[in-house]
């Protein structure tokens, strides 16, 4: 196997819809998901690279992984649940930091999935297919299952991209606009899904020549690399 030419990972809560998101990039569906488990990758071939996608464990008993899977991370991507503020919190709380282990001029995508259970039409009152368990909130339990209202608004996404510049000390003028990386995406329909992996992929690709062009010099090639002058001396005296 060729090995990839760049790293994009995926950071956020647990139940959040990473493992989903993948699914329905990768696979095009939204099967029933198991929470990770440490991490998984997939391997993509956008245009002539070689792009390597980690899909990370929310849950916080894997935390310590997480700055080990964001080593030299070209992109990373944000994940929260539109429906579930502290989702969003947890991002700059506890996520944000295992960034430090990404590559220099690593970008970031913020990304707000579950938009499908607030656009239902009020009359269908369902959950989504069931598929989220215990994480919706936004609402008391009447006998008609409520439907979980939006607790992050897509400004609020804005704030925290601003945010993250403000922690990489990175200058707005010099990155992607904050409304081109904050996505709000649903796995369960597909909506946006295509948009924020493809426009990562777009942007990844000069960031991978970058790494690529600055590993140059620390290769050898011994070939062509003359034989170091006899001295009479040696190397021991
Ligand atoms: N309605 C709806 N449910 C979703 C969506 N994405 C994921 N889910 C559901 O949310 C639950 C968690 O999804 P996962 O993809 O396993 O979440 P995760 O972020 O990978 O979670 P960890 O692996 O524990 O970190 C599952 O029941 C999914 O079916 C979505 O866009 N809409
Ligand atoms: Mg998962």
């Amino acid at each position: 196997m060729r090995k990839p030419d760049g790293k994009i990972v995926l950071l956020g809560d647990m139940n959040v819809g990473k493992t989903s998101l993948l699914q329905r990039y990768m696979e095009r569906r939204f099967p029933d998901t198991v929470s990770t488990v440490g991490g998984a990758f997939y391997l993509k071939q956008w245009r002539s690279f070689n792009i390597s996608i980690w899909d990370t464990a929310g849950r916080e008993q894997f935390h310590g992984l997480g700055s080990m899977y964001c080593r030299g991370a070209a992109a990373v991507i944000l994940t929260y649940d539109v429906n579930h503020a502290q989702s969003l919190l947890e991002l700059e709380d506890r996520f944000l930091g295992l960034t430090d282990t990404a590559s220099a001029d690593c970008l970031f995508a913020v990304v707000g999935n579950k938009v499908d259970l607030i656009e239902e039409a009020p009359g269908e009152g369902g959950q989504g297919g069931g598929h989220d368990p215990g994480q919706a909130g936004g609402g008391g339990g009447g006998s008609p299952a409520p439907r979980p209202s939006r607790q992050v608004q897509l400004e609020d996404a804005v704030a925290f991209y601003k945010k993250i510049l403000k922690y990489k000390m990175l200058d707005e003028k010099d990155v992607p606009a904050a409304e081109q990386m904050c996505f709000e995406t649903s796995a369960k329909t597909g909506k946006n899904v295509d948009l924020l992996f493809e426009t990562v992929f777009d942007m990844v690709v000069p960031v991978i020549l970058r790494q690529r062009a600055q590993a140059l010099p620390q290769t050898v090639d011994i070939a062509s690399t003359p034989p170091p002058a006899q001295t009479r001396s040696g190397c021991c005296s």
